[in-house]
């Protein structure tokens, strides 16, 4: 499913009114009527409820007065609050229709504002500002949404709530939250991204009649299970380990064993052939948890981090990886940076980087430029914070627009970017995709660690970077929210994760 900009959205509206030469007022109409029918879907009889219908100036307000006009049928207690008769040419003709039909209109002041408290709204729906928003909610406007979440009537917000930025999901001032909201063709990306798909309540997605071929050149997408690539996870019989590939897992120290061992277990849990575990001895050895099938390769230590030295006698063995996962609990010391340069400058095999391979990237201007020279494929996988410190940003700057912040790693190093969080990012700098699934649960230390030895797994077995972090993170958060059918999101852990991943597979292979 495609997620639009809202610059997007305008030049395909645009292009199905100029060029196709469908008339705006038939789009507003079929959005309004589809406004309506959700109301009457969710409600059967309207007769008796109170109705009050906020509609701004821009088109947004349109459907508002389309969805106003179908609901005067249902109920005698509907009323239409605008901010003014100064609307947009489209709009004008419903806002007449209205007027014909002698509807109740009345133009938002202060004192009207006040009043709205003493009405006791069944429902109430939000057309005051759509994708059209530009600058922070203030005055009436403020005043009219502040109304509009103390009262305890039904919301419905037309297109997104108003307030809600639809290029960021960011809140301008203030915003509506709403019980639901009914987009046009395509989720926006303020839909798709927090906070904006938080205040959206339940979000459905309403054909309005432009054609779809307007949409082909657009490149960000909800990560559904139709865009995963599921080939490489049949299997002929007639094949052996050799044919799934070895992963080396470089990470672990002696204040993180686990997320090494979380790693080189999910890892081996999603299918590669080998794992070895390239970690100081003392950590992994005795160390319960670990699953038996993983290969340890102990690498010489001090104060409990790998060295550089021990880490270069296990060379020969690193020769026959497929795949480097580098950097879950390493430490951020300058052994992890000198290993790290050493394997950009004299390998070539495709690395997945994750924590502190990140923290100390972000921190070298030698890692940075092997980086972008290394030839072959490369996935880096930063959280937020991770990502500000690559960016040498403030890590609001990222929260604020991630898709951004995603492209940018991906188009400064050539790689494949997943930029972790709720709603994570994956982008090989051309196609963007944003992951719907998962849970707060995942919200725990260890969780990432688990995502990078899955994606070091599909790279193993012979996916493009690409592919291999799509597939990765579907698995990874819907293995997490199969656990939140039983679990919940305090007692949900990595470890579990792992260990769900059986049904997680046979969920995207089956179902
Ligand atoms: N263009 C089309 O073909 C269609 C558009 N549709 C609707 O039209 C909406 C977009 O309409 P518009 O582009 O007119 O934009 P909006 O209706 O979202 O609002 C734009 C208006 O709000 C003003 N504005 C922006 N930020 C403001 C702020 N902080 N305070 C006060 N005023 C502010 C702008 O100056 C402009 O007058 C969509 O979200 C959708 O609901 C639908 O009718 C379907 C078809
Ligand atoms: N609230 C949430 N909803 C969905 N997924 C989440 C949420 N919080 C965290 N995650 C996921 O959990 C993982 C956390 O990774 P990370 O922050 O690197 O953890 P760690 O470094 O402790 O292993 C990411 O894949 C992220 O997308
Ligand atoms: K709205």
């Amino acid at each position: 499913m495609y997620v639009l900009t809202s610059q997007q959205m305008k030049e395909i509206d645009k292009k199905a009114t100029a060029e196709i030469g469908i008339p705006e007022v038939v789009l507003m109409e079929n959005a309004g009527f589809c406004v309506f029918e959700e109301i009457k879907k969710d409600f059967g009889c309207l007769k008796d409820k109170k109705i009050a219908i906020f509609c701004g100036k821009g088109n947004n307000g349109g459907d508002g007065f389309v969805t106003a006009r179908y609901l005067l049928e249902e109920s005698k207690d509907v009323h239409i609050f605008i901010f003014g008769e100064e609307v947009t040419p489209s709009s004008k003709v419903f806002l007449q229709v209205l007027k014909n039909l002698g509807a109740d209109i009345q133009k938002l002041n202060e004192e009207v504002i006040t009043s709205l408290y003493q009405k006791k709204f069944d429902i109430v729906v939000d057309g005051i500002f759509g994708i059209g928003l530009t600058r922070d909610v203030e005055g009436l406007y403020k005043q009219v949404i502040e109304y509009i979440n103390s009262s305890k009537a039904y919301v419905y917000s037309i297109d997104i709530p108003s307030g809600v930025c639809s290029d960021t999901g960011k809140i301008k001032g203030v915003a509506v939250k709403a019980n639901k909201t009914i987009t046009f063709m395509y989720p926006k990306v303020g839909n798709i991204l927090y906070p904006g798909t938080h205040l959206c309540g339940k979000l459905i997605v309403k054909d309005i009649g432009i054609p779809k071929v307007l949409a082909e050149n657009v490149n960000t997408k909800v990560l559904t299970k139709e865009e995963l690539n599921l080939e490489k996870l049949y299997r002929y019989p007639d094949t052996h380990k050799g044919d799934y590939g070895k992963v080396g897992v470089v990470a672990g120290s002696k204040f993180f064993p686990g997320a090494s061992i979380l790693c080189a277990n999910a890892c081996v849990k999603s299918g590669c052939g080998l794992c070895f575990l390239f970690s100081p001895a003392e950590n992994v050895v005795t160390h319960n948890f670990r699953y038996p099938e993983i290969i340890l390769m102990p690498v010489e230590s001090k104060d409990g981090i790998v060295t550089f030295e021990g880490f270069k006698k296990k060379e020969e063995f690193l020769q026959k990886l497929d795949v480097i996962a580098f950097g879950c609990g390493l430490t951020q010391s300058e052994e992890t940076e000198k290993i790290l340069i050493h394997i950009l400058k004299n390998f070539q095999i495709p690395i997945v980087i994750d924590a502190d391979g990140l923290n100390v990237l972000a921190k070298s201007e030698e890692l940075h430029s092997l980086l972008r020279e290394y030839e072959a494929c490369k996935i880096l996988t930063p959280h937020y914070k991770e990502a500000s410190r690559i960016l040498g940003c403030d890590v609001d700057d990222v929260a604020k627009n991630p898709i951004d912040a995603a492209l940018e790693i991906s188009k400064r190093f050539d790689c494949v970017c997943i930029l972790k969080s709720a709603r994570t990012i994956i982008t090989d700098s051309h196609k963007v995709f944003i992951n719907v699934l998962g849970n707060p649960g995942m919200a725990k230390g260890g969780s990432g660690d688990v995502l990078t030895g899955i994606v070091s797994a599909m790279l193993s077995q012979g996916y493009d970077a690409l592919d291999a972090a799509k597939l990765a993170v579907y698995l990874h958060s819907l293995s997490a929210d199969i656990l939140l059918e039983r679990k919940t999101v305090q007692t949900i852990l990595p470890s579990e994760i792992i260990e769900n991943l059986d049904i997680a597979f046979r969920r995207v292979i089956e179902d």
